[in-house]
């Protein structure tokens, strides 16, 4: 079996393969920073409840963005599941062409969704990851990475308004009914919610006209990350969420490695 690793800023989600089919998937919060020892005891716990024997992995691959947990991390792979991750960064294959000043500076999840991309859909592409960060990715057709937008993630936003905003509660993430609402609640709702689908569709939009001049045809807009049903059910770009994207391109990348 295949266990990948997707090292988010608010989340580490672990994917298990067996060839082509995900049997399981897990998600765990990034902080506080833990030992190799209490990340082994958490992987080995989810595999006891998932009554699946942690030994049948036979190689990992890990995404990651948080540099300050992957001692840590690496360490207990190699110590709970005696192989040798495959960490995704420079000189491992990815068929992505990478069209950043420093491609080295790229985060890694963005890579590994352009990877799932290319090959699960074929086409031009926007995608939208909404994570701690909201991050805007074009992929050409010959799986050409071209870059794109870093915005401030919804729940990090939100939370900032929460916090600094004496008289403001803490709000569930959900669409009001309308945005001229009459409560201090549904204001906030309406504020965050929209707020956030005319970022996405402006940022979106105008994408679309520079991947144009890239002479690219017309991109299909895919979203993935915690937060994307919530914005996609509203959006005019969003085409389709893919929960997966980031587990997948970590399966495909390892496939290209073999
Ligand atoms: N299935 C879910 N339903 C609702 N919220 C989610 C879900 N998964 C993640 N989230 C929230 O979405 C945000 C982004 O999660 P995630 O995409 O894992 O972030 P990152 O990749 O930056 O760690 C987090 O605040 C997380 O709590
Ligand atoms: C933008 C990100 C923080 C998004 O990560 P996440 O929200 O999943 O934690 C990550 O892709 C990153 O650290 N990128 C490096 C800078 C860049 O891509 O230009
Ligand atoms: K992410």
């Amino acid at each position: 079996m295949l266990l990948v690793f997707d090292v988010g800023n608010t989340n580490i989600v672990l994917g298990l393969y067996e060839g082509k089919k995900r049997l399981s998937d897990w998600r765990m919060s990034t902080t506080p920073p833990r030992t190799a020892d209490e990340y082994g005891m958490v992987a080995i716990n989810l595999f006891e409840k998932a009554n699946i024997n942690y030994k049948d992995v036979k190689a990992v691959v890990v995404s990651s963005v948080v540099p300050n947990i992957m001692y840590s991390l690496e360490h207990m792979i190699k110590k709970y599941f005696k192989v040798e991750p495959l960490v995704v960064g420079p000189g491992v294959k990815t068929g992505i062409n990478i069209k950043y000043d420093n491609p080295k500076e790229v985060g890694a999840d963005r890579i590994v969704n352009a990877v799932a991309g290319h090959e699960i859909y074929k086409k031009p592409l926007i995608i939208i990851d909404f994570g701690t960060a909201t991050t805007f990715c074009a992929v050409g057709i010959r799986g050409d990475y071209y870059g794109g937008c870093i915005a401030p993630g919804i729940k990090i936003s939100s939370d900032a308004l929460f916090e600094r905003a004496a008289k403001l509660p803490r709000v569930e993430l959900i669409k009001p009914p309308s945005v001229i609402c009459k409560n201090t609640v549904q204001s906030m709702q309406a504020g965050i919610v929209y707020g956030y689908v005319g970022l996405v569709d402006l940022i979106v939009n105008k994408m679309k006209i520079e991947m144009r001049n890239l002479g690219e045809q017309e991109p299909l807009v895919v979203a993935t990350g915690g937060l994307a049903k919530l914005i996609a059910s509203e959006s005019s770009t969003i085409q389709e969420i893919n929960p997966y994207l980031t587990l997948e391109g970590l399966r495909i990348i390892y496939e290209k490695n073999q």
